[in-house]
């Protein structure tokens, strides 16, 4: 990756995002970080900054929003992100909840909640760079789904919803963008060591816990670094990601699943070429 690359990551003050915010500065990019809580982005930003690869040079930044809410207001933030600092080159999506529970104990509100910020505030952010990415003929989007995205787990009844959703964006998105030279990266993650994942523990089912453990727990630097290697240089034909914990025994049927759908998924046909809105510079 070029020095002054510009990510921006959403869920960037904590878990997974912080980590990859991490691993992305200390390659030497500039980063906007994004989420609600503004000690935390505070805080964040000052434990980023601390690893960037030249500190004199590179920005990091936040803004404190919810990507969840309002298309407008999240678009608007975009935008001025890119006005600091310039064009978004990498946006990775990794605001998301996890709430846990069985269909009839779930109170609508938790549905809403989880389908809100995992889908929605996901395909906002999203929505809000595609287009100029296009114009520029350069970009990448991550998307994190998890492996209750391949498979849907008990007790995780909503949150795999949520998290299917986010294959058939990917999916998708991926045919509109790659003619415009725009990859599409998702990725799976097993059960993760974040704050987020100690939360989450508190109200999971045991159904859950047995299922998720025979899948192992990674260390949030391991999803990041994965996750960003994978967004730089994408396999073909679009990237799964799928993250196993190697010293733990069990073959998922996961893991098979996105081996053989990586080769299935059809590619746009080679005749149909969109033209560019304009030539980058
Ligand atoms: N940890 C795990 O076991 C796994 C996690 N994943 C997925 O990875 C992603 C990151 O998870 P993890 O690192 O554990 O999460 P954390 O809970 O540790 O961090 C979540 C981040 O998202 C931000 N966020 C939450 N809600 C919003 C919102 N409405 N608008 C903007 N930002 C928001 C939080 O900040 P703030 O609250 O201040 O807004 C925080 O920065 C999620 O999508 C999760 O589903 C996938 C597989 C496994
Ligand atoms: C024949 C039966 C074999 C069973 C193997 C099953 C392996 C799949 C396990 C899926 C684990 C799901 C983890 C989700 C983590 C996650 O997304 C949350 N922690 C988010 O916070």
């Amino acid at each position: 990756m070029q020095l002054q690359t510009i990510f921006v990551v959403t869920g960037g003050s904590s878990g997974i995002g912080k980590c990859v915010a991490l691993e992305a500065v200390r390659r030497g990019a500039h980063i906007t970080l994004i989420a609600r809580d503004v000690k935390k982005l505070e805080s964040a930003v000052m434990e980023v900054t601390k690893c960037a690869l030249h500190p004199e040079k590179q920005k990091v930044q936040y803004v404190s929003l919810d990507v969840s809410k309002n298309y407008e207001d999240v678009e608007k933030a975009l935008h001025s992100a890119e006005e600091e600092l310039g064009p978004i080159f990498l946006l990775v999506n990794c605001a998301g909840t996890a709430i846990c529970g069985r269909l009839e104990d779930i109170c609508i509100k938790d549905v809403k909640y989880q389908m809100d910020l995992n889908f929605l505030g996901t395909l906002y952010p999203t929505k809000a760079v595609i287009s100029r990415m296009k114009g520029r003929g350069e970009g990448k989007i991550v998307l994190v789904s998890s492996q209750a995205g391949l498979l849907g787990i008990y007790g995780y009844t909503v949150y795999s919803s949520s998290k299917y959703a986010l294959r058939g964006l990917a999916e998708a998105l991926h045919m509109e963008a790659k003619p415009y030279n725009i990859s599409v990266t998702l990725s799976f993650p097993p059960d993760t060591d974040t704050p987020g994942l100690a939360i989450e523990e508190k109200t999971k089912l045991m159904e859950t816990k047995l299922i998720s453990e025979s899948a192992g727990l990674m260390s949030p630097e391991a999803v990041a670094k994965q996750l960003v290697k994978d967004a730089l240089v994408p396999a073909t034909p679009w990237t799964i990601q799928l993250l196993v914990d190697l010293s733990n025994p069990v073959r998922s049927p996961a893991y098979v699943e996105a081996r053989t759908l990586s080769h299935q998924h059809p590619q746009l046909p080679a005749h149909i070429r969109p033209e560019r809105v304009h030539q980058p510079d």
